[in-house]
C-alpha cells in the first residue's frame, strides 16, 4: 500500500503499471492495458478459432449421426427445424443458457462492473434474466395455442395476416442481425486484442465451424453443441470466480478485493495527467454514493439497469431463436426449462463480472475507456491474474459463447426464411426434402453474411457496448405487441403494426433528439451515452405497447386462436410424445406454475433484492463478503445443475448409444432385420401378438418362481 498519494507508484500492488518519468515529469501511469500488443501469438488465435471450430463441426456431426444410428431419429425437415418437439428440461435449460450467453454477457457485464462497481453485474444479470423467466409463460402458450408452429412469424400471420407478418418478420430479422453483430464484434475484438489475429479474418473465421455443424444436424446439432459449450463456459466461470475470491495470490479473498476497492476509489487519490489518464478508472466513481464501487446506490448502474431490461426484452421476445427452443421443448418440460435456464444464466454475468470486473478495479489495471467498451475488461483481469493461461481460458470461454449463440441465430434466421418466406410466399406445397434444402442454403448464406456484417461494423467503428445499449431503441417497440399476440385475445392487427413501427420511429427520434440537446452533436460517442439511450429505449418499448393497447381497446379482435391452431407441419410423423402431453388441463397447470415462479423470481430479482440492499449504503466488509459468497455459490450450484441434469435425464439414451457403439455393427443390423421380419409377420397374423404377450408373461412368472426357489435354497443351506 502507498504511504503517501504523491508517491510513485500510488499502490504497490499495481506498481508495474506506473513509472517515474526520466525528465522529472513525475509519476506516469501506463496509457492503456493492452497497448496494442497481443499477449498470445497468432498461432494460438488461429488454433482456437479453427481448431475448436473443426473439432465441434466433426464432434457434433458425429453425435447427431450416433443419435440417428442408435436411437433411430429420422432426419426429416421437421426434425431439422424442431428437434422432434421432445427435448427435456435439462437440455432445454442448457440450450437457453448457451443461447443467452453472448460475447456481451462475458464482456459487457464486466465493463459495467468496471464503470459502476457492484451494481453493474447485478443490473446486468437481473435485467437480462427476467425476460427468460417470463418467456416461460409465452413458451407454454405456444404449446396451447399454436402447437404445430415452427416460428413466431407463422403465428403472427395466422392471427393478424400478411401486413403484420411482413412487419414482424422485419423486426425479427433486425433482432437476429443485431445479436449476430454483437457476437462477432465482441468475439473478433477479443481475439484480435489477445492474439493479434486480424480482426476482419477473425470475423469471417469464427462462424465457419458453426456453419458446418448447423448444416449437418440442424436444431438438434445446435442443442448438443450447446450443452458442450455450456459445460466449458461454466467450468471456466467457476475457475475465474474461485481465482478472484479464493485462490489467486494477487487477490484471493473477498476482504482483499474489498480493501483494494476502497483504496482505488479514495477521494484523496491524485488522478491528474500523467498519474492517470482520461477515461481510466481512478478515484471516486462518479454518480455512486460516496464515490464508492461498493454500493447499489449508483445512478449510472440504475440507468444501465433500465436500458438493459428494455433491450433484453427485445432480444428474447423478438428473437425467433427463443420461440424455436420453446417449440422444440417437450410440453411438460418447457416451463421448467425456461425457469431453470434463466436462474442458472443469472450466474454467468453476476458471478463472472463480480469477479473479473471488480477484479480489474481492485488490481488498478490501466484499462482505457475504449478498451472497456470493446469488451476487454475480463481478458485484462484474466491476464493480470494468471498470465497467458488466463487469456487462453478466457478466449476459450468466449469462443464457446460466440459459437453456440451464433448457431442459434443461424437456425432462427434459417427457419424464418424457410417457413415464413419460402413456404409462405414462394412454395406453399414444398416437400420436406425441399424445406430441408432451403434451410441448409439459408444457413450457409446467413453464415457468410454474419462475417461481412462484422467487417462492416468494425470498419464503421461500432463497439459492442454501443450496440448493446442501442438494441432496445431499435427492437423494443415490437416486444409488447408480440407478447399480446399469445396473451390477449383483444389485441388487433392494426394496433400491432402501428405499435411496432411508430414506437420504433419515436424511439429513434427521441434518442437522437436527446443526444443533440444534451451534447450538441450526434455521433457514435454521444449517441452511446446513458441519457439518450435511456430515453430512446423507454419511448420505444412503452409507446409500442401503449399504441397497441389503445387500438385494441378501440377495436378489439376477440380472437379464439382457431387459425394459429391450424398451422400445419410439413411431414406428419408418429410422435414419441404421449397425447396427454398436450392435454389442456396439464398445460394450464404448467402455465399457472410458470406464472407463479416466473413472476415471483422477477419481483425478487428486480425489486426486492435491490431494495433490500439500499439500507446498506456503502457496503461494509461483512456485507461485501456475503455478496461475494452469493456470487460464488450461485456460480457453483448453477454450474453443477446445468452440467449434471441433461446427463441424468438422458441417461437411458446415452446408455443405449454406448451399447450400440460397442456392439458389433453387423450384429445390430441383423437384429434390426430380424425385428422387421417379426414385425411384418405379426402384422399379418393378428393373434400372434396376443400369443407373444402371453408367452412373455409366462416366461416372466417362471423366472420369478425360479429366483424364489434359489433364494430359499440358499437360505436353507
Ligand atoms: N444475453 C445477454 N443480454 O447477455
Amino acid at each position: 500500500m502507498a504511504s503517501s498519494w504523491s508517491q510513485c507508484p500510488p499502490f504497490e500492488f499495481s506498481s508495474k503499471y506506473y513509472h517515474v518519468a526520466g525528465d522529472g515529469g513525475g509519476c506516469v501511469r501506463q496509457t492503456s492495458f493492452f497497448g496494442g500488443k497481443p499477449v498470445l501469438n497468432q498461432g494460438v488465435g488461429y488454433s482456437v478459432i479453427l481448431g475448436f471450430g473443426a473439432f465441434f463441426a466433426v464432434f457434433t456431426s458425429f453425435l447427431v449421426w450416433l443419435e440417428k444410428r442408435y436411437v433411430g431419429s429420422k432426419h426429416t425437415s421437421e426434425w431439422f427445424n424442431t428437434a422432434g418437439r421432445n427435448v427435456k428440461t435439462g437440455l432445454i435449460a442448457s440450450v437457453i443458457v448457451s443461447q443467452w450467453t453472448w460475447a456481451a454477457t462475458i464482456l459487457q457485464s464486466s465493463n459495467v462492473a468496471w464503470e459502476y462497481g457492484v451494481s453493474g453485474p447485478f443490473w446486468y444479470a437481473s435485467g437480462a434474466t427476467i425476460q427468460v423467466l417470463l418467456f416461460g409463460v409465452i413458451a407454454i402458450e405456444i404449446k396451447r395455442k399454436a402447437p404445430h408452429a415452427h416460428t413466431v412469424c407463422e403465428i403472427v400471420k395466422a392471427r393478424w395476416g400478411t401486413a403484420a407478418h411482413i412487419v414482424f418478420l422485419s423486426f425479427c430479422f433486425l433482432t437476429n442481425i443485431i445479436v449476430t453483430a454483437m457476437l462477432l464484434l465482441g468475439g473478433s475484438a477479443v481475439v484480435n486484442a489477445l492474439t493479434g489475429v486480424n480482426i476482419y479474418a477473425a470475423s469471417f473465421l469464427i462462424p465457419l465451424g458453426v456453419i458446418v455443424y448447423t448444416l449437418a444436424g440442424g436444431l438438434k446439432a445446435t442443442f448438443l453443441a450447446s450443452y458442450i459449450h455450456s459445460v466449458i463456459v461454466h467450468v471456466v466461470l467457476v475457475i475465474f470466480v474461485y481465482l478472484v475470491y479464493i485462490a489467486s495470490s494477487e487477490l484471493g479473498s473477498p476482504s482483499i478485493v474489498y480493501n483494494r476497492l476502497v483504496e482505488v476509489a479514495s477521494k484523496s487519490r491524485i488522478c491528474k495527467e500523467p498519474v492517470s489518464h482520461h477515461g481510466q478508472s481512478c478515484g471516486p466513481a462518479s454518480g455512486n454514493y460516496k464515490g464508492s464501487y461498493l454500493t447499489m446506490l449508483s445512478s449510472g448502474g440504475l440507468v444501465f439497469g433500465i436500458i438493459n431490461i428494455v433491450g433484453n426484452f427485445g432480444t428474447v421476445f423478438v428473437d425467433n431463436g427463443y420461440w424455436v427452443s420453446a417449440i422444440a421443448a417437450r410440453p411438460s418440460s418447457t416451463h421448467k426449462g425456461y425457469l431453470l435456464g434463466g436462474l442458472v444464466w443469472f450466474a454467468v454475468p453476476f458471478s463472472l463480472a463480480t469477479s473479473l470486473g471488480l477484479g480489474a478495479l481492485a488490481l488498478d489495471l490501466p484499462i482505457t475507456e475504449s478498451e472497456a467498451s470493446r469488451g476487454l475488461v475480463p481478458p485484462a483481469t484474466a491476464i493480470a491474474l494468471v498470465g497467458k493461461g488466463g487469456s487462453v481460458l478466457l478466449l476459450t470461454m468466449l469462443f464457446m459463447a460466440v459459437t453456440s449463440a451464433g448457431s442459434s441465430e443461424l437456425i432462427a434466421v434459417s427457419s424464418l426464411c424457410t417457413y415464413d418466406i419460402y413456404r409462405t410466399y414462394i412454395n406453399p406445397d414444398a416437400s420436406g426434402k425441399k424445406i430441408l434444402q432451403v434451410s441448409r442454403g439459408i444457413i450457409l448464406a446467413f453464415g457468410c453474411f454474419m462475417g461481412m456484417l462484422a467487417v462492416i461494423l468494425n470498419k464503421a467503428g461500432v463497439s459492442l457496448g454501443w450496440m448493446y445499449l442501442a438494441m432496445g431503441v431499435l427492437i423494443g417497440s415490437a416486444v409488447i405487441p408480440i407478447a399480446f399476440m399469445l396473451l390477449w385475445r383483444k389485441a388487433n392487427a392494426i394496433g400491432a403494426i402501428l405499435g411496432a413501427t411508430v414506437g420504433c420511429v419515436l424511439g429513434i427520434i427521441t434518442w437522437l433528439s436527446v443526444t443533440k440537446i444534451e451534447y450538441g452533436r450526434v455521433n457514435l460517442d454521444t449517441t452511446g451515452r446513458n441519457a439518450p439511450m435511456l430515453a430512446g429505449n423507454l419511448v420505444s418499448i412503452l409507446t409500442g405497447g401503449a399504441i397497441h393497447a389503445i387500438c385494441s381497446f378501440l377495436s378489439p379482435q376477440n380472437y379464439d386462436w382457431g387459425t394459429t391452431k391450424k398451422i400445419t407441419v410439413v411431414e406428419k410423423e408418429k410422435s414419441d410424445l404421449p397425447a396427454e402431453e398436450y392435454k389442456e388441463e396439464k398445460l394450464l397447470r404448467a402455465k399457472a406454475w410458470i406464472v407463479k415462479w416466473g413472476v415471483g423470481f422477477t419481483v425478487v430479482i428486480v425489486l426486492l433484492w435491490p431494495l433490500l440492499t439500499l439500507p446498506a449504503g456503502d457496503f461494509s466488509l461483512g456485507y461485501f463478503t456475503f455478496w461475494a459468497v452469493i456470487a460464488i455459490a450461485w456460480g457453483t450450484i448453477g454450474s453443477i445443475a446445468i452440467i449434471a441434469l441433461p446427463i441424468v435425464e438422458s441417461w437411458e439414451t446415452i446408455k443405449s448409444v454406448i451399447l450400440g457403439m460397442f456392439t458389433n455393427d453387423r450384429l445390430m443390423e441383423k437384429v434390426e432385420e430380424m425385428n422387421l421380419r417379426l414385425h411384418t409377420i405379426m402384422l399379418a397374423i393378428p393373434e400372434s401378438e396376443k400369443i407373444y404377450l402371453l408367452e412373455k408373461e409366462k416366461a416372466k412368472r417362471q423366472e420369478a418362481s425360479e429366483q424364489e426357489t434359489s433364494i430359499s435354497a440358499a437360505g436353507q443351506a
